[in-house]
């Protein structure tokens, strides 16, 4: 069984202010199985959040079904991570109880809460760091708070929309090696939106790329490449101009 099918799925918004309709996804169908670490790679406005927002369960479809582990999605569930842009932490907690946030929400003892977050602390590489305040640390450390806080909960699947796109370059390299090391270590499907190209071939085992508005799905391509990935690597840019023809075919056939 897939652990995530998005069956025919459309989501129109309505536009209130302006009197229109908005079709953000247009019958997008999708498997994914379990371990996979796909990436959505589109442009921006091709509906790459709202399809996430949808296995997150904060946003319903219009049309279409979506299914985790075979149950329907009706919202957010402990089953499912969440990892934003910005990590949305809570400044007046060190980082340990920020990791262990979804615990002290289920009335967990702070022995167990403090035993749990160190082991989620030590694994995104913040060993050290636990009595720390977000203001004290760099835009990258607080991202591992909030991959922590994700993975605490065990959840079989993680969802990342654009969890490094604040980052500078550099720091973005190394999360996203950090990322590939801890999905590797603690499996689980990833689903992660990008619009970098790069990014997506660094990280998936999948990259879906989607069309621009309606959003559709152009095509599922498996990335075998063996890794670490070397981004200057001939397969490596060979699939990033297949990428960019799908993306740009008005360029690609000029
Ligand atoms: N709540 C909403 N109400 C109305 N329209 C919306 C809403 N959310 C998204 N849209 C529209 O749906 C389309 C898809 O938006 P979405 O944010 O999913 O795209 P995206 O691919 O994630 O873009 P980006 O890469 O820029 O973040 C856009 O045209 C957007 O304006």
């Amino acid at each position: 069984m897939a652990n995530i099918e998005i069956s025919n799925v459309s989501k129109v918004f309505t536009d209130k202010a302006r009197g229109r309709d908005v079709t953000a996804l247009s019958n997008v169908t999708l498997s994914v199985k379990r371990n996979d670490f796909i990436c959505l790679l589109g442009p921006s406005g091709c509906g790459k959040s709202t399809l996430l927002n949808m296995i997150a369960g904060f946003d319903k479809p219009s049309a279409g079904t979506l299914t985790v582990d075979g149950q329907p999605v009706t919202g957010p569930g402990a089953d499912r991570g969440v990892v934003f842009q910005q990590a949305n932490l809570m400044p007046w907690l060190p980082v340990w109880e920020n990791v262990a946030f979804h615990l002290k929400m289920r009335g967990a003892q702070k022995a167990v809460r403090r035993e749990q977050a160190q082991i989620y602390i030590d694994l995104v590489g913040l060993t050290g760091f636990e009595n720390h305040y977000p203001a004290e640390l760099s835009g990258g450390m607080n991202q591992r708070v909030g991959i922590a806080r994700a993975l605490l909960m065990n959840p079989g699947v993680i969802l990342m929309d654009e969890p490094f796109g604040a980052l500078d370059e550099q720091t973005r390299m190394d999360m996203q090696n950090e990322l590939v090391r801890i999905w590797q270590k603690s499996q689980g499907t990833i689903v992660f939106v990008t619009h970098g190209i790069d990014e997506a071939l660094t990280l998936g085992s999948h990259v879906v790329v989607m069309s621009a508005r309606p959003g559709r799905i152009a095509e599922v391509i498996p990335i075998t490449l063996e890794r670490p990935r070397d981004i200057t690597g001939a397969e490596f840019n060979d699939i990033k101009r297949h990428i960019l023809h799908l993306l740009r075919p008005d360029r690609a056939a000029a």
